[in-house]
């Protein structure tokens, strides 16, 4: 096989984390990088470079979409979207944008990851976070915002990253350029402005990561495929960083003998190191949705449409809100026109979400072979107490109240799903589960713990146990998901690994 070549850091996925770490680690002309990426440039590509364009890369060809095991309690029909693209998820997801909320960082205190040590990275991530400006302020959005706060006696928020907050309704922070509706993503920030004057950064796009080498406990390099077929190994001099996402960076670790030492012997992979936390703890955040018909179409301003939300603290001992719902100007009706409920050309839908969500699930390779998917069971809705399934129920129950209540219920015709004939909990909750969907949010799958811990795949450092040279930076390094849509968290978790691979 043909050595491509050698660089000081291989990057394996220019994804979110990828782009910062190869726009930081480049920025010394002394280092060489060379980033290792699945998909295409997203430089010029207008599907992707306009936001407002997201939902159209959906199960396109610049989406993995991976599908998940049966989930007999859930939505078997979900697919998982994951960017194939430069900039990852961050150059086709919606770009709501976040700060983790102090204690979801101390969630991870067992790790020495608390808010105090993560508080300085917020201020370096060089994406342009802003609340929706007032041009693309839909009126129909801006009336849910004050029906919310008006049913639920919550603050309306003019800025969610300003302070953390208990509970409110308000227009989202968006990574963007309010000139223009382009992004802000990871690859925009961060790669773009040095792709022309960094001769020390190498991109190798279309290309595909399929095997870790590892020799006598130490990463060299990686074996790759070109678009073309043909493949190579890209060697590294100090580091291999993962940087793949939470579902790719487990399954190219297991591929590499790096997992559950039993499950890669069945399936005839070479053990190189018993790592059984690998495509454990697959966290997410599930959603449901309630869909009503609005009459006749609605103006036409958004970033994205899905430009406001509604935080809800039910569970006062805690100080962040336990109930999330994303309001969006479009009807999305995937899951429930396959329950047989009827399509609307006009309408709006909330979206109520599990913040902190108590099933859990885990990954797995279903063969030795390199294409083929790994199997991904997120166990939605099976956590002992019924946390989730309560918190779906409770949601669909606000959000019609909101509905109810005016500025916002003038403009609804009709409640189209489930329809405002099921009204009991068990029917709620039957209804809420088989319409669910995700918010998108897939972490966990590599999990930093304690130096010690059996179950933890990478440090504090976030290298990888008992491997020398190999670090995995990404949302799979999670042990915990954030309360909020992750984006920010991945940035800024991949600002504090720059600091950890260079002092
Ligand atoms: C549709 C959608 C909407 C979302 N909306 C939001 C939102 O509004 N706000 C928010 O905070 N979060 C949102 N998220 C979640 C958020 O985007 C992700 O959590 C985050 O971007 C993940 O970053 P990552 O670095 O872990 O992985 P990714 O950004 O997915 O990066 C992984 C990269 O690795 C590449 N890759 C994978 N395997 C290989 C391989 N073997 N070889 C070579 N390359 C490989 C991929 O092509 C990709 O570029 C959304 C996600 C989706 C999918």
């Amino acid at each position: 096989m043909a050595v491509e070549a050698s660089y000081d850091y291989v990057i394996i996925g220019g994804g979110t984390a990828g782009c910062v770490l190869a726009a930081r680690l480049s920025a010394d002309p002394d280092r060489t990088v060379c980033v290792v990426e699945g998909g295409p440039s997203d430089v010029g590509d207008e599907r992707v470079l306009n936001l407002r364009n997201w939902i159209n890369l959906l199960e396109s060809d610049l989406d993995y979409g991976y599908t998940t095991v049966d989930q007999p309690r859930g939505n078997s029909h979900i697919v998982h979207s994951r960017a194939r693209v430069l900039g990852g998820c961050s150059s086709h997801n919606t770009l709501i944008s976040f700060k983790p909320f102090p204690q979801d960082w101390d969630d991870w205190g067992r790790v020495g990851w608390n808010a105090e040590t993560m508080e300085p990275y917020w201020e370096r991530l060089r994406n342009n976070i802003v609340p929706v400006a007032e041009k693309d302020r839909n009126p129909i959005a801006s009336d849910f915002v004050a029906a919310a706060s008006s049913a639920l006696g919550v603050p309306v928020v003019e800025d969610f990253n300003a302070r953390p907050f208990h509970d409110g309704a308000g227009f989202f922070s968006v990574a963007y350029d309010p000139e223009t509706g382009r992004r802000s993503s990871a690859s925009v920030a961060y790669l773009h402005p040095v792709l022309d004057d960094r001769p020390n950064l190498e991109l190798l796009l279309e290309t595909w990561a399929y095997r870790l080498l590892v020799r006598g406990g130490r990463a060299q390099g990686v074996e790759v495929r070109h678009a073309d077929g043909s493949t190579a190994t890209v060697m590294a001099d100090r580091e291999v960083l993962v940087c793949a996402g939470a579902v790719d960076s487990p399954r190219l670790l297991m591929l590499s003998g790096l997992g559950p030492a039993d499950e890669l012997r069945k399936l005839g992979i070479e053990v190189v190191a018993d790592l059984p936390g690998v495509g454990e703890n697959l966290l997410d955040h599930p959603e449901s949705v309630i869909v009503w018909e609005t009459d006749g179409p609605l103006p036409p301003n958004s970033v994205m449409d899905s430009d406001a939300g509604l935080f809800v603290r039910r569970d006062t001992s805690d100080p962040r809100p336990d109930l999330m719902f994303h309001f969006y100007q479009i009807p999305f009706t995937v899951n429930t026109e396959r329950l047989g409920y009827p399509a609307v050309e006009h309408g709006v839908c909330m979206t109520p979400n599990v913040p902190r969500a108590r099933s859990t699930g885990r990954l797995w390779l279903r063969s030795a072979d390199p294409d083929e998917k790994p199997a991904l069971d997120f166990g939605y809705f099976t956590d002992p107490d019924s946390h989730d399934e309560l918190t779906i129920v409770e949601g669909l129950r606000i959000a019609r109240e909101v509905a109810a209540t005016e500025p916002l219920r003038s403009w609804l015709v009709r409640e189209v799903a489930p329809g405002p004939q099921v009204t009991g909990g068990e029917e709620l909750s039957e209804y809420g589960r088989h319409a669910a969907h995700t918010v998108y949010h897939p972490a966990g799958t590599c999990a930093m713990g304690p130096a010690r811990a059996r179950e933890a795949v990478v440090d504090p450092n976030l290298n990888v146990r008992g491997i020398e040279g190999l670090r995995v930076v990404d949302a799979s390094v999670f042990p915990r998901l954030p309360t909020i849509n992750p984006m920010v968290a991945v940035l800024m978790v991949a600002e504090r690994a720059v600091d950890l691979i260079t002092t």
